[in-house]
């Protein structure tokens, strides 16, 4: 049976959850607090939540066959794991988010390069901060921390590397940003093991397809552009890419119907400009998702 783990916690599990149900991946949960689920998708799969942090190790011992956490779990554990899709969902946000590099937000450094070695630098990442602080060529001392991060200064660290999001934990503990570590976002991964098994692997590949399509589909909403035909000229070129003509107006002769998807963060712009340049009306629907055919997909 196809195996998945999936992120439990405050972080990433809702909007995990959020995700396959639009894809239409029913996650079967006996109870809120039960761990354990199924999804029935070309026969069942097994589905265990576990802490992000753990989940890059269990698929690459092949104990799951695929898992979804933080980008910065997955390099940290440095899991031998296949990368398959990201999705720029966080706690709060569909943004990816970042680990950074923190310090007292009155510290003197304008720049990583003005810490002192030795600086006491607290954070869950001990491998990511060591590997950032080589790289920088300098010499600093990573405190192993379990959470609360912020909270080490002053007594334990002098700066943290810790995740931000909206950037509320950092303002509200005195801390300022020095420096970008890195950027993350949530991923879907898979062992090797996964992808050399045929069977597996086809069924991976439609589940990665739905999930995909989902996320793009969350960004975009179908628009009904009702065109008279003198005007279709200057109203085509302005549909979003990949639109399609729908047909022809039942109640009002020479007028045509234009269908497309419009990325919400250009709908505006685009309602404006279809009507001067000359659309009747537009509709708007939601739409959740556009699944592509296999071989343009993974
Ligand atoms: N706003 C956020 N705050 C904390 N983690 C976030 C946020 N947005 C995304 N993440 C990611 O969520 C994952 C949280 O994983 P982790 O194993 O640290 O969870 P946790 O500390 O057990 O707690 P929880 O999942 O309940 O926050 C990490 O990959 C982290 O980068
Ligand atoms: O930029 P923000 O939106 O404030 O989010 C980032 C904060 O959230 C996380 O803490 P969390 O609440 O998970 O507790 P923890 O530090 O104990 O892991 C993280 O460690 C930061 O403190």
């Amino acid at each position: 049976m196809l195996s998945l783990v999936l992120p439990k916690g405050s972080s990433l599990e809702q909007r995990t959850l959020d995700l396959f149900a639009t894809a239409g991946l029913e996650i079967r949960r006996a109870a809120a607090r039960s761990q354990r689920a199924t999804i029935d998708y070309g026969g069942p799969i097994r589905v265990v939540f576990c802490k992000p942090r753990e989940i890059p190790a269990v698929v690459a011992s092949g104990a799951f066959d695929v898992g979804l956490t933080g980008a910065d779990w997955i390099e940290e554990s440095e899991a031998k794991v296949d990368t398959l899709a990201s999705f720029a969902f966080a706690k709060t946000s569909d943004a990816p988010w970042r680990l950074v590099l923190a310090v007292p937000t009155d510290h003197p450094a304008t720049d990583v390069r003005d810490l002192p070695d030795g600086t006491r630098v607290a954070t869950e990442y001990v491998n990511i901060g060591r590997r950032f602080f080589e790289e920088a060529g300098l010499h600093a001392d990573i405190v192993r921390s379990y959470g609360a991060t912020e909270a080490k200064i002053p007594e334990l660290a002098d700066a943290v590397i810790d995740v931000v999001e909206t950037g509320d934990s950092l303002r509200h503990n005195g801390l300022r940003v020095l420096r970008t570590v890195r950027t993350c976002t949530s991923q879907v991964i898979a062992g090797p093991h996964t992808l050399a098994d045929p069977s597996k692997r086809e069924r991976v590949h439609n589940v990665v397809r739905l999930l995909r399509a989902a996320a793009a589909g969350t960004r975009r909403t179908m628009i009904t552009v009702r065109v008279p035909e003198q005007s279709l000229h200057t109203v085509t070129p302005l549909m979003p890419a990949g639109s399609w003509r729908a047909g022809t107006d039942l109640a009002e002769a020479g007028v045509v119907v234009l269908q497309g998807l419009a990325p919400h963060t250009e709908l505006l712009q685009t309602t404006d400009a279809l009507l001067a340049a000359g659309a009747l009306d537009i509709t708007e629907s939601d739409i959740r998702k556009t699944v592509p055919a296999p071989h343009t997909a993974c």
